[in-house]
C-alpha cells in the first residue's frame, strides 16, 4: 500500500511527510550568511559588556572575573570545593600534587525542588549542612582548608571573593539572593551552625573552572565553554579591553572574563532566526525574555524544544498518524538524552528510537516515523552545536592568537554523539585560516578548576 502511495504521490506531484517535515524544518538549519550574521552581532554585544559606558544596558555582561594567572600544572595542596550550578550540588575535596598530578573525592548532594524555588537562607543553609556533613565524614574538623566556590550563576564580580547574583537561571529562583554577594551569604549561614571552619579563597564560574582545570594540563587553553543544563564561555582578554576591571595595578596583561553569552538574544538580535519552538519554550519558561541563546543551545531545553516540533507535526498529521500520546503532549517529557540517543542509532537503524517513542508512549511508530524523528532531533541539535560555535569562533577572531585549545564542559558535549564533530567542523569553517584549534573535554572543571583557582588566588597571596 505505502509503495503504491508513494508511486502516486510522484506521479501527481504530492509531497510525502517526510518532504513536508523537512520543508518546515528548513528554519533550524543556520546557512553560513546568517551565522557570519550572528557571529558579527555576537562581537558587537561582547564589546558592549566590555565597555564602561555600554555596560549596563549589555547583554552579554562580560563580567571580570578577577582571575589573572593560569596555572602552571606545579600547584599544590589540600582545597575543598562546592559546586552549585545546574543538575547537582557537590562538595569536593581535591588534592593537588604539582606536576599535573591530583587526587579528588567528592559527594553529590540532591537540591530538592522545593529548596531551588525556596528562600536564599534555605538553600545556604543546605550548602552549609552538606559541607558540614562532608568535612566530619572526611575527618577535616581540624583543619582549616581554603575553598574555591563554584556559583554557576551571572555574577558580578568585585573580586576574588565577591560575586553579586545579577539573576537566577536554569530553574532556580530562590528569593532574597539577587542583588547580594553570594559569599557573604554562605559565610553567614557557615556562621549560624558554627561548627564549620573555612576560608572561601575564591568564587567563581564553571566556565572559569573549566578554563583553569584545561589550561592546567594544557597552557594553549584560553576558552572554557560550558553545554550543560546551561550555556556559557569564558575567555582570555586583555585587561586594556575589560574596561570594567578594577583590580590591583599589578602589570598583569590579562584577565578571564565571564561572557555569560547565554542572555544573547535578550534585545531581539535573534529574533530572526527564533522559531515558534523558541518562543513557546520561553512563554512557558520561569525566566521569560532571558537567556534566549541559552533556550537555543543547552540541555535543560533542547528535548522540549524536539517536543514542540514533534508536538506540532503531530498534530499536522505528519507524525504518528497524527496520533500522540500523554506523555508527548507533557512539557519536560521528552528529555534530551533522547536526543543523544536516537541520534546514535546506526544509518537506517531506529533501535533507539523506537525505545524512546516507547518510553513515551508512542508504541504505533513506522520506520518513517523514526527517520522523520531523527531528522528532527539533527535540525536542533545541529543549531545547537552551530550556535555554540558561532560563540567561540567570535571568541577565537577576537583574541586572534596563532594558536588556541578551548576547552568545552557539560554533558550535551560531553554525550551527544556529533556535538564535538559538529562543533570542529564549523568552527573551522568560521575562524581566520591562520588560526589553529583545537577542542577539548575538560575533565571536571567546577571541582578540580575551583581548587586551582583557590591554588593560585593562595600562591598570589604568599607571593
Ligand atoms: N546523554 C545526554 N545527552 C545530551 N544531554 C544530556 C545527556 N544526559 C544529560 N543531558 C543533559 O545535560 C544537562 C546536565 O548537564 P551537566 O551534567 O553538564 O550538568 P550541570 O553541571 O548541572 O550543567 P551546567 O554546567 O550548565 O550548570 C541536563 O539538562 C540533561 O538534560
Amino acid at each position: 500500500m505505502d509503495l503504491i502511495k508513494n508511486i502516486k504521490d510522484i506521479i501527481i506531484g504530492e509531497r510525502s511527510n517526510s518532504d513536508l517535515i523537512k520543508e518546515a524544518c528548513q528554519e533550524l538549519i543556520l546557512d553560513d550568511k546568517t551565522m557570519r550574521e550572528i557571529m558579527k552581532r555576537f562581537l558587537h554585544e561582547i564589546q558592549l559588556g566590555l565597555k564602561k559606558e555600554t555596560h549596563p544596558a549589555a547583554d552579554i555582561k562580560c563580567f571580570i572575573t578577577y582571575v589573572q594567572d593560569l596555572p602552571n600544572g606545579k600547584e599544590k595542596g589540600r582545597f575543598l570545593a562546592l559546586d552549585l550550578g545546574g543538575t547537582n550540588f557537590r562538595v569536593l575535596l581535591i588534592h593537588l600534587k604539582g606536576d599535573s598530578e591530583f587526587e579528588m573525592q567528592s559527594k553529590i548532594y540532591a537540591i530538592p525542588q522545593s529548596i531551588m524555588i525556596g528562600s536564599g537562607t534555605q538553600l545556604f543553609d543546605h550548602i552549609a549542612e552538606c559541607l558540614a556533613n562532608f568535612i566530619k565524614e572526611h575527618k577535616l574538623q581540624n583543619e582549616r582548608l581554603p575553598l574555591g566556590f563554584t556559583f554557576s550563576f551571572p555574577l558580578k564580580q568585585l573580586g576574588l571573593t565577591k560575586g553579586i547574583l545579577i539573576r537566577w537561571t536554569k530553574g532556580f529562583n530562590c528569593e532574597g539572593v539577587v542583588d547580594r554577594d553570594v559569599v557573604e551569604l554562605l559565610e553567614e549561614a557557615l556562621k549560624r551552625r558554627g561548627d564549620v571552619s573555612i576560608e572561601i579563597c575564591a568564587i567563581l564560574n564553571d566556565t572559569t573552572g573549566t578554563l583553569m582545570s584545561c589550561a592546567w594540563k594544557n597552557h594553549n587553553c584560553k576558552i572554557g565553554a560550558i553545554v550543560g543544563t546551561g550555556s556559557n564561555a569564558c575567555y582570555v582578554e586583555r585587561v586594556e579591553n575589560a574596561e570594567l576591571y578594577d583590580g590591583p595595578a599589578n602589570g598583569k596583561e590579562y584577565v578571564l572574563i565571564n561572557t555569560e553569552w547565554g542572555a544573547f538574544g535578550d534585545n531581539g538580535a535573534l529574533d530572526f532566526i527564533r522559531t515558534q519552538y523558541d518562543r513557546e519554550m520561553d512563554e512557558f519558561s520561569i525566566n521569560k525574555g532571558k537567556q534566549t541563546v541559552e533556550k537555543m543551545i543547552s540541555g535543560m531545553y533542547m528535548g522540549e524544544l524536539v517536543r514542540l516540533a514533534l508536538v506540532r507535526f503531530t498534530k499536522e498529521g505528519l507524525l504518528f498518524g497524527g496520533q500522540g500520546s500523554d506523555l508527548l503532549f507533557k512539557r519536560y517529557q521528552f528529555f534530551t538524552k533522547y536526543v543523544s540517543e536516537i541520534e546514535s542509532d546506526k544509518p537506517g537503524t531506529f533501535f533507539n528510537c523506537y525505545d524512546v517513542l516507547e518510553e513515551i508512549g508512542i508504541f504505533h511508530a513506522t520506520d518513517e516515523d523514526c527517520a522523520n524523528v531523527r531528522y528532527i532531533c539533527e535540525c536542533i541539535s545541529s543549531r545547537a552545536a552551530h550556535l555554540s560555535s558561532a560563540g567561540i569562533a567570535t571568541l577565537i577572531n577576537k583574541m586572534n592568537d596563532p594558536s588556541v585549545t578551548v576547552g568545552v564542559d557539560g554533558s550535551v558535549y560531553r554525550f551527544h554523539p556529533k556535538f564535538h564533530d559538529l562543533m570542529m567542523v564549523k568552527i573551522r569553517e568560521l575562524v581566520h585560516d591562520h588560526i589553529q584549534f583545537d577542542i577539548m573535554l575538560s575533565e571536571d572543571g567546577s571541582g578540580r578548576g575551583a581548587a586551582l583557582v583557590a591554588a593560585v588566588a593562595s600562591r598570589d597571596a604568599h607571593e
